[in-house]
């Protein structure tokens, strides 16, 4: 199942360890100029909450006095787990490779709300079992099939890992060259909670018990199976420590083409809006693997699935939103943007205390 490539196919040409580069600073000049601003606006201080932080850490992260969430980059990774033989989802397999087809006609959950938000869309497939082969509207970065079932060898190889890492950073790059404010990364992979709650146990020094959930639909019983696959896999590849062995052992393609997006939109001065389960665990991997990625990161919600809470807490990370969402595709973020948009327009277009002729306190 594991057959591994020879040659990433979407490697930029830059250094063997790029996600290891300096990431650089918000700049405290402009949250300085916006909160100047948030403070001559014609409202009791601190009346708009978190409305308020949100337009002054985009201002800093865009580094302007206008922030803007009006153009949305969202790319969904789509790949399969090896684990998934052990029977840990509710879903088949072959579920993966249908919805990248129908992400790329329109009919998924994020399609709707990209489309809604007049974002752009990107799908890459980076291996499906069912593979739906060449699709208009779908990148192609196939890595394999599938990784392997890491209860039994490591999820991927180094040279699968570094394709992976390089197909997330290659559509950041995709999103700067359109001019994207806003990076979205989705997933979609049947048996990834599963990857994502086994990397989460092993980056936090957690039990299965306290992060392995229902997925697309689990019951108990499924839980505690999944639970005891996922304990199986941490003793297997208990030797790893770094972040980036864990990811090769325990991770999947779509994970880490997440990580890397996330490292190199950071790299790029591109803000990202983490969504649920599976990316937070994908955030959790970036910050362990470049800790100055954390400051570009702002998080949409709180999933339904158990175990995002402890993911969030370890990330310090205040989500906007708590709707019992657990679909993932980058769904969750894509709700969130309105709000981005409002704190935006508020910050951008009230008028101050002095322009209005309203008296201050
Ligand atoms: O984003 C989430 O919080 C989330 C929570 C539960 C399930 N999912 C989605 O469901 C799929 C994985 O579920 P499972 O049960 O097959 O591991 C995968 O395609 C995810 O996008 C996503
Ligand atoms: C139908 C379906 C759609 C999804 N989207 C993300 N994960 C998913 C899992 C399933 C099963």
């Amino acid at each position: 199942m594991n057959t591994s490539v020879a040659a990433p196919p979407d490697a930029p040409a830059t250094d063997a360890r790029w996600w290891s580069a300096e990431c650089p600073a918000p700049d405290a000049g402009w949250a300085d100029a916006a909160l100047r601003r948030q403070a001559q606006l014609t409202k009791p201080p601190g009346s708009l909450g978190e409305l308020e932080t949100l337009a002054v850490r985009l201002a800093s992260l865009q580094a302007t006095a206008t922030p803007g969430a009006d153009r949305v980059w969202i790319s969904v990774f789509a790949a399969d787990h090896g684990v998934a033989a052990e029977g840990v989802s509710a879903f088949p397999q072959a579920v993966t490779g249908e919805m990248v087809r129908n992400f790329a006609s329109g009919g998924a959950a994020v399609s709707v709300l990209a489309r809604a938000l007049g974002a752009t869309l990107e799908v890459v497939n980076l291996g499906t079992v069912n593979d739906p082969g060449e699709i208009a509207g779908v990148r192609r970065a196939v890595i394999a099939p599938s990784t392997a079932n890491f209860c039994e060898q490591p999820a991927m190889t180094d040279a699968q890992l570094q394709a992976a890492l390089a197909a997330g950073a290659r559509s950041v790059q995709n999103a700067v060259a359109a001019r994207a404010q806003l990076f979205i990364g989705g997933e979609m992979g049947i048996g990834n909670t599963t990857s994502a709650a086994a990397l989460a146990c092993a980056l936090l020094d957690a039990p299965a018990s306290a992060l392995a959930g229902a997925g697309t639909g689990l019951d108990g019983a499924g839980i505690s199976h999944k639970a005891q696959v996922i304990e199986r896999a941490l003793a297997r590849h208990a030797g790893n420590a770094s972040a980036l062995r864990l990811l090769a052992c325990l991770g999947g393609f779509e994970i880490a083409a997440l990580t890397g997006a996330y490292i190199a939109a950071a790299q790029s001065r591109l803000p990202v809006l983490v969504d649920g389960f599976i990316a937070t665990a994908a955030a959790l991997a970036a910050v362990r693997l470049n800790p100055g990625c954390r400051d570009w990161m702002l998080f949409a919600h709180r999933s339904h699935e158990q175990g995002h809470g402890a993911l969030l807490q370890a990330l310090s990370a205040r989500p906007l939103l708590d709707l019992g969402l657990r679909l993932g595709e980058g769904s969750g973020a894509a709700v969130a943007v309105p709000l981005l948009r409002s704190a935006c327009a508020l910050h951008n277009g009230m008028a101050t205390f002095a322009q209005a002729g309203v008296s201050t306190a």
